[in-house]
């Protein structure tokens, strides 16, 4: 028999060792391996990139030739003399590539009349050009703006949910009303931060992680000196799990109701309160005299909406009504709103769409149709419906959100299963606040009733 020849064995090995290091140590493999060369593509293909892409500029530049008849870099103008001013590409100024676990960073100089939206609006350019699944802005300065590539999608692997800190008081002051509920695509953590987008919507068809979302928020919340508030149209069956952590739980519409006025009655005291102490908001208040923060959850706000009869409308009017005032006005009190649902458009009945202008936080699960997504991110970049239309069912908890930073960020909740979030209710139930506590709150007066002639000033 044949033996096979030695340089042969050697290539097979080493490409075993490839194969098995690239599986069992990828980061490794990414950073030692492949980011180099890559790193070395990127600024040799960089003036063809930034060309094809429309990055670059024109600018005149002085040429110098040995043998005039040349044709010049440009390719159209025909040299004739030896010293000639031609017009030529300039590409943004590229800094060194920094690598990350899924990709890597660039900062960019940007040429004279661009800013980091026109790098935002080629991004899927940029991505096809470099031959990688994503390319996003990630941060700009002055003259300034670094991108994040991204080689494979971090998103497709699950995560668990941030683990609820101790309860000797395991939270940062900086982290209240700001907790992490995912990972964006970036790698970076997702924090739905209510104290810069105090009301957030939640949209997504059967099945995409809504309810796994409001599970990470109360993982993430539970810890805080914050009332989680509940309503749980669908019989109480998603938010039931964490009774022993909410303040207050609503499973019927007129239940709802009752909580919304009593929203609305806190919400009154509160004002009264500012109004007292001369201050806008409970955050300029004394913190001893600051009133808790009030975290709404509301599941398949559709149903809140549904009339069947006559008698319903009224009630469904004063609901959306409600719900209106407290998006209203919520933020300088303290009170915030996650509604969740698989659509929250017009189509829901009158006042839905005055709610939605009011909500600046958006979050897109998978939609089943485009008008969802558009409902739900209108107003963002076209690129981001695309991105919202496009997440696969095999992909549960992936959605398209909005940033701190304006822009948008594909992202992925941290899975939460049922036991370890009722296990995290369980944890921190002793720091739920009662009713009485969420009323009071330390201002040291009665609230007002609903028809108080202050609260309705
Ligand atoms: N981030 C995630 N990672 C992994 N699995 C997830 C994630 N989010 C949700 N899932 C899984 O996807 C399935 C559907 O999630 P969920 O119940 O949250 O969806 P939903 O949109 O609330 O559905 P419905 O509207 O029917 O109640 C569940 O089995 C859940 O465990």
């Amino acid at each position: 028999m044949n033996e096979i020849p030695r340089p042969v064995l050697l290539v097979l090995a080493a490409l075993l060792v490839l194969i098995a290091w690239r599986r069992w140590a990828p980061v490794s493999y990414w950073y030692l391996l492949v980011f180099p060369r890559k790193a070395v593509w990127l600024r040799w293909t960089w003036r063809h990139v930034a060309s094809g892409c429309g990055l670059t500029k024109k600018r005149h530049r002085w040429w110098f030739t040995t043998v005039p008849g040349l044709i010049a870099s440009t390719g159209v103008v025909r040299v004739k003399r030896r010293f000639q001013r031609v017009e030529v590409d300039t590409k943004p100024w590229m800094g060194l590539p920094r690598p990350t676990r899924n990709g890597f960073r660039i900062t960019f100089h940007l040429l004279d009349g661009q800013i980091p939206d026109d790098y935002a609006k080629v991004c899927e350019r940029l991505a096809h050009a470099w031959r990688i699944e994503a390319v996003r802005v990630v941060g700009s300065r002055p003259g300034r703006v670094t991108l994040q590539g991204i080689t494979a999608d971090p998103l497709a692997h699950v995560a668990p949910a941030m683990p609820p800190a101790e309860p000797s008081g395991g939270w940062r002051a900086e982290d209240l009303l700001r907790p992490v509920v995912g990972v964006l695509e970036t790698g970076a953590a997702w924090r739905m931060d209510f104290r810069l987008i105090p009301h957030w919507m939640n949209a997504g068809a059967t099945q995409s992680g809504k309810s796994n979302l409001i599970s990470a928020l109360v993982v993430g919340l539970a810890p805080q000196p914050v009332a989680l508030v509940g309503f749980d149209l669908k019989g109480g069956v998603e938010l039931a799990a964490y009774a022993d952590r909410l303040t207050a739980l609503a499973t019927t519409r007129a239940e709802c109701l009752d909580l919304l006025s009593d929203l609305i009655a806190v919400m009154g005291a509160r004002m009264l309160a500012c109004r007292r102490y001369g201050v806008r908001d409970i955050w300029q208040l004394p913190d001893a005299s600051r009133p808790i923060p009030v975290v709404v959850l509301i599941d398949e706000i559709a149903e809140l909406f549904l009339t069947a009869d006559k008698a319903e409308k009224d009630q469904v009017t004063r609901t959306a009504t409600a719900l209106l005032r407290i998006a209203q006005l919520g933020r300088a009190f303290g009170i915030h709103l996650v509604l969740s649902g698989q659509r929250i458009g017009s189509d829901l009945g009158p006042g839905v769409t005055a709610l939605r202008a009011q909500i600046g936080g958006r979050v897109c699960h998978r939609v089943n149709d485009p008008e969802t997504a558009v409902m739900t991110l209108g107003d963002l970049d076209p690129d981001a419906l695309v991105a919202a239309r496009s997440i696969p069912p095999e992909l549960p908890g992936v959605a398209v959100v909005t940033g701190s930073d304006g822009r948008w960020y594909r992202a992925r909740s941290g899975y939460v299963s049922t036991a370890s979030a009722e296990q995290a209710a369980r944890t921190f139930a002793g720091l739920t606040p009662s009713w009485a506590q969420v009323a009071a709150s330390g201002l040291g007066h009665e609230l007002p009733c609903e028809s108080s002639p202050e609260l309705v000033a």
